[in-house]
């Protein structure tokens, strides 16, 4: 096992989707793989694997935010050979024309994380941006199942809860779709080590109208960005 990963070598696949939530890992491999199991409890943060159409994926939580979220990326990719790995999240709606549930797939992932200043000795901004392949790929899905999918960039912030919600105005005036917490280190750390990552999201929270989900219809209900992220990985 690695360290924060349960697995024996060969029990996870090199496709792997990653909610954020470990209940929502436990929903996807309960509804959509076959012959699927558990493979790791440590911390509760479950990871299944089984088939889906015939193909070996797994799915892993990797909490909430980039240092959780980059302590399971990098031990997938380097400790058990993932090679694509798409993010499965929610987020909250940035842009006036976004509606709840709608389902977001991140091109780019601006941060206010400083994880990637200390990388670039504060010298160079790196800019975290999905696999075009895979994106591609997730496009085409979407299409062939009639979902609208908005492509764009998002925000992957550190803070859930903000002081600042002016420089999410300015963020959307820019194009910045919506805020997630984990984007920017699943795309940096997939480039580092030479594996393929996207996030595909479904809008949770409008931060402008305040319309929320529930914490059972994010862990339980979004179907839709879990059959286009499920199709894209197996593709
Ligand atoms: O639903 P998940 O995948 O956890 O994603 C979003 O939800 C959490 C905050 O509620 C953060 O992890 C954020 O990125
Ligand atoms: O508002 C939200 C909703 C989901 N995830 C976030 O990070 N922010």
């Amino acid at each position: 096992m690695s360290t924060h990963i349960g697995a024996e070598a060969g029990q996870i696949a090199e496709r792997v989707l990653l909610p954020g939530d470990p209940l929502r890992a436990k929903w996807i491999a309960e509804t959509y793989l076959k012959d699927s199991y558990c493979y790791s409890t440590v911390r509760n943060m479950l990871g299944f694997t089984g088939t889906y159409e015939g193909v070996a994926v797994s799915v892993q939580g990797s909490g909430m935010g980039m240092p959780s979220a980059s302590i399971y990326a990098h031990e997938l990719i380097n400790d058990y050979g993932v090679k694509a790995l798409i993010r499965v999240g929610s987020c909250g709606a940035i842009r006036d024309e976004l509606k709840l549930r709608d389902v977001v797939a991140a091109i780019g992932s601006s941060t206010d994380s400083n994880m990637n200043r200390v990388r670039f000795d504060g010298l160079i901004d790196y800019a975290p941006v999905a696999d075009f392949g895979l994106l591609r790929t997730a496009v085409d899905v979407a299409a062939e199942k009639g979902i609208e999918m908005r492509v764009g960039p998002i925000l992957a912030a550190d803070a859930f809860y903000t002081d600042r919600p002016d420089l999410y105005d300015r963020l959307a005036d820019y194009g910045v779709l919506a805020v997630e917490m984990e984007s920017a280190a699943l795309y940096t750390i997939a480039a580092r080590f030479g594996a393929r990552a996207l996030t595909l999201l479904t809008v949770s929270d409008h931060i402008k109208t305040g319309e929320r989900t529930t914490a059972q219809e994010r862990e339980q209900t979004f179907s839709q960005m879990v059959e286009v992220a499920l199709k894209t990985i197996i593709s």
